[in-house]
């Protein structure tokens, strides 16, 4: 920048010998040796400069773009970070209610939440890693009995949800059995050959519901599953009926 704030004209030295070779060019032929010379140097120094420009250019649009991926990169990881639950990967607590609540302004859903029994039993006899391992086969058994179109959370400790796009009592009943039987045939791997079981509570709820309706009464149908011996289904449609 000058005096002026002005910045400086980095081609001042071409723009003069241009100025020089058009009056060497009206004046005729004398003085043309001499500005041609002078129009050469400015010339190649005029193709340096620009070069070194769209080098300079060049990397700066590289960088540009490696700091917009890196960019996208930490928005996706954090988005990640606030939507799932680090230890299994499911989608946590603040998601699953977020997209209860996004289907229920839709159409009626299931709601089945679920708590592996005893499950201090694990921690307190085995240690907390063996609980983690046991919090991660149960996860891969739910996967496993999960349809496609369904959602897997984990809404607490040892407590999950599986979330299914339809509030189809019967639908649910099946996923829910398919979900116990494949958490008690699971080889969990626990130093005294214990299974590892968990209980079930299901909510079907219509269009217009809210998480807290459906979870509310999934939560009251799991305790009564609790109550009715664990290792059971049961349903919070009226009153409450355990499966098995
Ligand atoms: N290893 C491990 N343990 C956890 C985690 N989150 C919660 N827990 C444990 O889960 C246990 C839950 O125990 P309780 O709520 O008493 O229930 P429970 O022993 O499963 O008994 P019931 O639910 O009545 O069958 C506690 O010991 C918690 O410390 C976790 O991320 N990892």
């Amino acid at each position: 920048m000058d005096a002026l704030g002005e910045a400086p004209d980095l081609f001042e030295a071409e723009h003069r010998a241009l100025l020089a070779a058009r009056a060497a060019h009206a004046g005729g032929p004398d003085g043309a040796h001499a500005a041609l010379g002078e129009l050469l140097a400015a010339y190649e120094r005029l193709l340096r400069e620009t070069r070194r420009l769209v080098r300079r250019s060049d990397r700066a649009e590289l960088e540009m773009t490696q700091l917009n991926q890196r960019l996208q990169d930490l928005a996706g990881e954090l988005q990640y970070r606030a939507t799932h639950d680090p230890l299994t990967g499911v989608l946590n607590r603040a998601a699953i209610i977020e997209r209860v609540n996004q289907l229920f302004a839709r159409g009626g859903l299931t709601l089945i939440v679920l708590d592996i029994d005893h499950f201090k039993r694990v921690n307190d006899s085995f240690g907390h890693p063996m609980g983690d391992k046991v919090i991660l086969g149960v996860v891969a058994c739910l996967k496993q009995a999960l349809p496609a179109q369904g959602l897997l959370g984990r809404v607490g400790g040892e407590e999950f949800t599986l979330l299914l796009p339809r509030d189809d009592p019967e639908a649910a009943e099946a996923v829910a059995q398919r979900a116990r039987r494949a958490i008690e045939s699971h080889a969990f791997g626990l130093p005294d050959g214990s299974r590892v079981t968990a209980s079930f509570g299901v909510s079907c709820l219509a269009r217009g519901a809210s998480f807290d309706a459906a979870y509310g009464q999934a939560d009251e149908a799991l305790y009564a599953a609790k109550r009715g011996g664990r290792n059971c289904v049961a349903h919070a449609s009226g009153d409450l009926q355990l499966h098995d």
